[in-house]
């Protein structure tokens, strides 16, 4: 399988990008069209005759906010937010080699939380400004993603950057990715328990990459990506009143009252004025989007640590957890103690976002009481690898040239 479609992308690509070391470039153009923005991926690869996996030489990443399914009710907006974005594949991509470099989008929770054909219509205009582009469009290039496909990719793209992917590496990391819309957990098991314990479906999955199968726990959980995890907070998430109500939390500060936007739908939230307020009170609040809701593996080890990105990560920094730039290992104590800290005086310390404290909140209950990490568990925060994003997008990219099988 891996052979064969070597075989093919070597008589796809032209003689010019062949250095005389035989060693061949080759580029990769990724969409990421998550809920709260859109960003590409524009990766650069160089693959040697000898290896089987190609080497990462460069990734240009670019991102816009909000997400696609702000545009709901105007898709050719969403459409220009795309135009836009290909410039940066024009300026990265020799012109020479942008008939055969593939252009693909790949969308997550915002569109999987959208009704069918509204997400088709913002689909299908995006497919529109592709078709007109000079690159090469796959068949499949617009798409939504499903969650597991999601997970996986996640993990493959962090145990790529971490080395952990070559034949000799026996130990892999795990993922945890905290999206807008959905969540996602990946890791190796060392416990067998660890597979026959999980639900029946959806929660295991097996990866053929490179002549070995990987037997994952895996599990993407939609509507607990922490803009969603707000919304369940605030106890509106399955309501249709949400034109006219005013929701609050004690998560938020007593005297708080704005809008908020998500998907498209703008909420009038605020805080519980001369009620309760704090780290106690919202942690009753966001244990409503967690339990019942978030399964507990039976063992959280991975052979490997685990790495945390997306929000975990940019939620960290706002806390001034890690620094922005380097990241960091944080324990699941760490955040639990910022959470407290920041919600408890709210009034007279206001945070930078007064959504500070539910976020933190929420993490700490969906590490905690969700996955079940223990307090001294250590998280690897990470938003760049070796200077290339810690995203699912890359393991994609690889997937178009791996037919990596996931099953
Ligand atoms: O290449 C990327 C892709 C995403 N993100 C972060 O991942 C989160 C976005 O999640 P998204 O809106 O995609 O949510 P989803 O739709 O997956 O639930 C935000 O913190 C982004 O800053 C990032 O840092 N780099």
């Amino acid at each position: 399988q891996l052979g064969r479609s070597l075989l093919d992308l070597s008589s796809f690509l032209p003689a010019l990008s062949r250095p005389a070391n035989h060693s061949r470039i080759f580029h990769a153009v990724m969409f990421d069209a998550g809920s709260t923005g859109t960003r590409i991926h524009v990766y650069t690869f160089i693959q040697g005759d000898s290896e089987p996996l190609p080497v990462l030489d460069n990734e240009m990443f670019h991102s816009v906010k909000p997400g696609l399914s702000a545009y709901a009710d105007a898709p050719e907006v969403a459409g220009h937010t795309v135009r836009m974005l290909l410039k940066v594949a024009k300026k990265t991509v020799p012109r020479v080699d942008w008939k055969r470099t593939p252009l693909v989008l790949r969308a997550t929770a915002g569109l999987r939380l959208l009704p069918a054909e509204r997400a088709q219509a913002l689909l299908d205009q995006i497919q529109l400004v592709f078709d007109e582009s000079p690159f090469f469009v796959p068949d499949d290039g617009v798409s939504i993603m499903n969650g597991t496909d999601e997970g996986i990719l996640a993990w493959v793209s962090l145990n790529f950057l971490t080395g952990h992917l070559k034949a000799q590496s026996k130990k892999t990391v795990g993922i945890l990715d905290l999206g807008g819309g959905s969540t996602q957990i990946t890791f190796l098991p060392t416990v067998r328990k660890t597979i026959e314990d999980a639900p029946a479906a959806d929660f295991v999955a097996r990866l053929d990459f490179l002549n070995t199968t990987f037997e994952l726990y895996s599990h993407s959980y939609l509507g607990s990506g922490i803009m969603a995890a707000r919304l369940s907070t605030l106890g509106a998430l399955t309501t249709d009143e949400s034109e006219w109500r005013v929701f609050r939390s004690s998560c938020l500060p007593g005297k708080f009252r704005d809008e908020w936007s998500f998907g498209g739908l703008v909420y009038r939230v605020s805080g519980e004025p001369g009620g309760p307020e704090g780290y106690k009170p919202c942690y009753q609040e966001v244990l409503k989007a967690v339990k019942g809701i978030i399964h507990q593996p039976y063992q959280l080890e991975s052979g490997g640590v685990f790495y945390a990105f997306s929000y975990y990560y940019d939620r960290a920094v706002d806390a001034g957890l890690i620094d922005g730039l380097t990241g960091g290992t944080v324990q699941v104590r760490d955040f639990r103690k910022r959470a407290k800290e920041v919600c408890s005086d709210m009034t007279k310390n206001p945070p930078a976002s007064p959504f500070l404290c539910m976020d933190l909140t929420y993490i700490t209950c969906l590490l905690k009481d969700g996955f079940g990490f223990k307090d001294s568990a250590a998280l690897q925060l990470t938003k760049k690898v070796n200077n290339v994003e810690a995203s699912w997008a890359l393991g994609a990219a690889l997937d178009r040239f791996h037919e990596l099988k996931i099953h």
